[in-house]
């Protein structure tokens, strides 16, 4: 194994001005093909109630499902940083976050993800004090999908923008180590990316962020529905799972993707 990934690798490269790869994994071997193609981050994300369970939506997840993909992905030992979604409603007070995040960082997380905005304040200082990073999910949250009425590029005008800039420094100052991005306009990813100083990872944010993260099975071209528009396919030109990861890898590192046309 090769140094591992931390925190500070991520800062690191934040600092330099060096873009990092991140994807879901959901399973030991699709893991160590990913981090032995150099991407940085592993998500186990709650994705996984759509592309593994057939849900329509991430909302039926529990913690249970999320342990188990977690040690799976953790037991690979791979050089990648581990992250882990907190599923949907497994937030609803701080002790309640607290037991859920100890059971996934005990599962093999080195960081948690959970999603909202400024009012998790509290909860993100509560895990940073306990020792757990944090990254919170912003902009298009897809547990809220039914307040927020499907799966839609959010902070498009300049109040929402505002207020999601506003946020993510409260949440910084909170202590999250690192914020991720959905389906947001480029430019306001650029000025929240600016408006911090910890690592900002997008999905369909543009190019002007630190870090780029997509779903496994979308970048495999291994989809069953309409993919989103910030989504490439990189088995088409490789032709073998871990040749599309060192494409995605190398595309991510030097800027290649996201390209215009995955970006809102
Ligand atoms: N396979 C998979 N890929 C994902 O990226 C993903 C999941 N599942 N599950 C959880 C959420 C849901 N996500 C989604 C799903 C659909 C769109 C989508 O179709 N967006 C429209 C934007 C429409 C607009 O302009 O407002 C698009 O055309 O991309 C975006 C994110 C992202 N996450
Ligand atoms: C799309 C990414 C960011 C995610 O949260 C997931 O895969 O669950
Ligand atoms: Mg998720």
């Amino acid at each position: 194994m090769t140094r591992p990934i931390t925190i500070q690798t991520l800062n690191e490269r934040r600092s330099a001005g060096q873009p990092f790869s991140c994807l879901t994994a959901y399973d030991a071997t699709m893991a160590t093909l990913a981090s032995n193609a150099g991407i940085e981050l592993l998500l186990i994300g709650d994705s996984l109630g759509m592309v593994l369970q057939g849900h329509d939506s991430t909302l039926p997840v529990t913690l249970e499902d999320m342990i188990y993909h977690t040690r799976c992905v953790a037991r690979a030992g791979t050089a990648s940083l581990v992250m882990a979604d907190l599923p949907f409603m497994t937030n609803t007070t701080i002790p309640q976050t607290l037991q859920a995040a100890g059971q996934l960082m005990q599962a093999g997380a080195h960081m948690i993800k959970l999603e909202g905005e400024a009012w998790l304040a509290e909860t993100v200082t509560a895990l940073a004090r306990r020792g757990v990073p944090v990254c919170v999910h912003m902009g298009l949250t897809p547990q809220s999908v039914h307040a927020l009425g499907g799966y839609r590029v959010q902070g498009r005008d300049a109040h929402q923008a505002n207020a999601m800039i506003k946020a993510a420094t409260i949440l910084e100052q909170a202590g999250a180590g690192a914020i991720l991005l959905e389906c947001v306009p480029r430019e306001l990813a650029r000025q929240v990316r600016d408006a911090l100083s910890v690592p900002v990872i997008g999905i369909g944010a543009g190019p002007d962020v630190d870090g780029q993260i997509l779903v496994m099975h979308d970048m495999l071209g291994a989809t069953t529905r309409r993919p989103p528009r910030f989504v490439k396919d990189f088995m088409m030109e490789a032709g073998s799972i871990s040749g599309a990861f060192r494409a995605y890898h190398e595309a991510v590192t030097t800027r290649g993707f996201p390209a215009p046309e995955h970006c809102f």
